[in-house]
């Protein structure tokens, strides 16, 4: 991209007449209509603060016209060219305009560009409505890019923004408080019946024309980015309305939804698997802008403000630029904020290196950040970025990863003690990162994060004895957090002792020079413990309900009174207790364990904790068992996340095993059942 693609853009273009006139006879015939809020207000930087309320707006019109006078003052100076371009905040000035501008990757600018070719440019007739989910962190270019594509191929972009409900008036106060004022109605609609009246209409009419607008395409798309708050609490509305629209809609309807890293997967609520399966819902994920692309970027800007301002701005160096990228997680809105805001004068202090504020392109500064550049990057995350700093947040994915695969810094590279000689089996070199911070970023309990590194470490040793060694670790850091009076307080230090323990375990990634050597990419797996434990308590069920006349505790049914049984070929006249027998009783003696099938850890999912293994659930409000394997989608609670899919079924039980609810069906036929005592005349 040329250095002048990137020209601040004049904001004369801001629009105070928006509704062409034709339109006028609408708003008046509706009460309760789709208006300027709902469709089509294309400018997202200004939508929330500029658009009045939809109703109000219907409501209210004089009022409207009551505020020209002092807005036409400020209107006024803002249009000054040295009011804009000192007040206008640089993430607008500088906004991209066509993709080659994007922050985004071009494969991803691709794929949407596809996919709005084939839906759009290329419709079939009576095609019906297609579906495109877009994900990733937010501010990483996801609404910026859809509407440069469409602005590129001509496609008008109709918008839904939550209306905002009317402000109560003092006028209806008044009215409701007189006792002779007759029955009053106030025109009242829920945002799902509005947003529903929204799908209809913008799908059937054009957007309102707007100053500047060019209508003259009848391609368009509906642009949906802030669900209405239902939603959340009740998915279900929002799936029957895609199943609708897939049927009738006449246009694509495009979701952009934004990743979060607080425990709250909006995407797994809102569009399930089997919803985005049903209506075929085209899903692209976005990745945070990557850094590179982003110091591009900051570079250019302040290379234009230093430029053009002439001194006006403090021009931060390389350095400071490089920990602002690494600061703002890939938002590359939080980091253009960042970057006005600490250049702006006076903000010298704000900078993390007082010493490092010299211009940009100065060759000194250049070399000083080349020879520190080093030394910064051997430990991670060590300098917190003065301002606008976001809190870093890691993927479990790449959490696990920064654990598993351990970098380290070589000796030459980093001035650390090393080991006396004796101790010289111990010595490693120095890691990069602090795997307590690690498990801290990635916003899961510690125990959790546990369960995730045990089903994963071995497949990262080479050496027998150097696993031993790691599984001593895990061992121990499951003593310390597995019981649930001290949980709390050693948690911490059962998340030291394992992920530190895994690491200095495995020799083969002990040294920097041994990093990766022959080390492929390996696939990460969810923790096969949940279906396990789950199977324990349902076993723990059926074991006391089937054997009830032991009186024996569950577990020293399982362990004990159960093999015993298995051993002695005593005939039983219950199949329950003979099924579960063979299969509890002769576990070990079984040829061939059915390996459980492994599910895939992809790089998004958050941890999922499993609801119904006690304590944790309950502790965060958990529903209950039956509730969340039934209906693994419907969980809104941050911490209280369903089981992995493949984790949830009781069918992968084997066929064998009794489940609770068929124990005790089981149970209750034992009243005319006679269970014998175990005599040995059969044997
Ligand atoms: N080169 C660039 N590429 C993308 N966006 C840029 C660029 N330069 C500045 N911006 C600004 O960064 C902001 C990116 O916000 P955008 O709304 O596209 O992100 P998003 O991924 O949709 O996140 P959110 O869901 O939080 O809105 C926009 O205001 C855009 O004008």
């Amino acid at each position: 991209m040329s250095k002048t693609s990137l020209r601040p853009k004049v904001s004369s273009t801001k629009v105070t007449d928006w509704v062409d006139p034709s339109f006028d006879d609408f708003s008046e015939n509706t009460g309760i209509s789709v208006t300027a809020t709902s469709l089509g207000v294309n400018n997202s930087s200004h939508r929330r603060k500029n658009v009045p309320s939809r109703l109000e707006s219907s409501r209210f019109p004089a009022r409207k016209r009551e505020k020209p006078s002092s807005l036409e003052k400020i209107y006024g100076l803002e249009n000054s060219k040295e009011y804009l371009s000192e007040n206008e905040p640089w993430v607008d000035k500088y906004k991209p305009e066509t993709q080659h501008e994007l922050a985004v990757h071009k494969k991803k600018i691709e794929e949407v560009e596809t996919w709005l070719k084939a839906k759009i440019l290329e419709r079939q007739p009576k095609q019906g409505g297609s579906i495109l989910l877009i994900t990733g962190p937010p501010g990483c270019g996801k609404t910026t890019t859809i509407k440069i594509l469409s602005k590129e191929h001509g496609i008008q972009v109709q918008e839904w923004i939550n209306p905002i409900l009317p402000d109560f008036q003092k006028d209806d106060f008044k009215e409701i408080l007189n006792p002779e004022a007759s029955f009053h109605v106030f025109p009242y609609q829920s945002q799902i019946a509005v947003f529903k009246e929204f799908l209809l209409r913008a799908t059937k009419y054009n957007k309102l024309q707007m100053l500047g607008d060019d209508l003259r395409t009848d391609k368009r798309i509906i642009l949906v980015e802030d669900l209405p708050n239902q939603f959340y609490r009740d998915s279900h509305t929002l799936h029957e309305i895609l199943r609708k629209y897939v049927h009738s809609g006449r246009c694509p309807l495009i979701f952009i939804i934004s990743d979060s890293l607080s425990g709250d997967n909006n995407q797994r609520l809102l569009f399930p698997k089997e919803i985005q399966e049903e209506c075929a819902i085209a899903n692209i994920s976005f990745n945070p802008v990557a850094p590179t692309i982003m110091m591009k970027f900051l570079n250019r800007i302040v290379t234009m403000e230093a430029n053009k301002d002439g001194g006006n701005i403090i021009v931060p160096d390389k350095s400071s630029l490089e920990l602002l990228c690494q600061g703002c997680s890939g938002d590359i809105r939080s980091a253009i904020n960042s970057l006005q805001f600490s250049s702006s004068k006076g903000g010298n202090r704000l900078w993390p290196r007082k010493k490092g504020m010299s211009s940009i392109k100065s060759d000194a500064a250049l070399s000083k950040s080349k020879q520190r550049k080093k030394t910064d990057k051997i430990f991670e995350n060590q300098e917190v970025q003065a301002i606008g700093g976001k809190d870093v947040s890691l993927f479990l994915f790449r959490a696990l990863g920064k654990i598993l695969y351990c970098k380290r810094a070589s000796l030459s590279e980093v001035d650390s003690p090393r080991l006396p000689l004796h101790l010289s089996e111990y010595d490693r070199d120095t890691l990069l990162v602090h795997p307590e911070e690690v498990v801290e970023m990635s916003h899961m309990p510690g125990e959790l994060f546990n369960l995730y590194l045990h089903q994963n470490y071995i497949d990262f040793f080479v050496e027998v004895d150097d696993l031993v060694r790691a599984s001593d670790f895990l061992s121990f850091a499951d003593i310390l957090s597995g019981d649930w009076n001290t949980r709390s307080l050693l948690r911490q230090y059962s998340t030291s002792i394992a992920t530190r323990g895994v690491i200095h375990s495995n020799k083969a990634r002990g040294f920097a020079h041994c990093q990766g050597g022959g080390w492929s990419f390996r696939p990460l797996h969810k923790p096969q413990w949940f279906l396990i434990n789950k199977k324990y308590r349902e076993n723990c069920l059926a074991a006391k309900a089937l054997f009830s006349d032991f009186s024996l505790p569950a577990l020293c049914l399982q362990t004990q009174l159960l093999p015993y049984l298995a051993l002695l070929t005593i005939p039983m006249r219950n199949p329950a207790q003979i099924s579960f027998i063979q299969d509890i009783g002769r576990l070990p003696l079984k040829r061939h364990f059915g390996r459980l099938k492994m599910e895939a850890l992809t790089d998004r999912e958050p941890g999922l904790i499993d609801p119904d293994s006690g304590d944790e659930a309950q502790l965060n409000g958990g529903q209950p068992a039956e509730e969340a394997l039934g209906e693994p989608t419907q969980t809104a609670e941050p911490e209280t996340c369903c089981l992995p899919l493949s984790q949830n079924s009781g069918s992968e039980l084997p066929a064998s095993q009794p489940q609770p609810f068929s124990a005790q069906g089981d149970v209750e036929e034992e009243e005319e059942l006679i269970i014998e005592d175990y005599e040995s005349d059969g044997t």
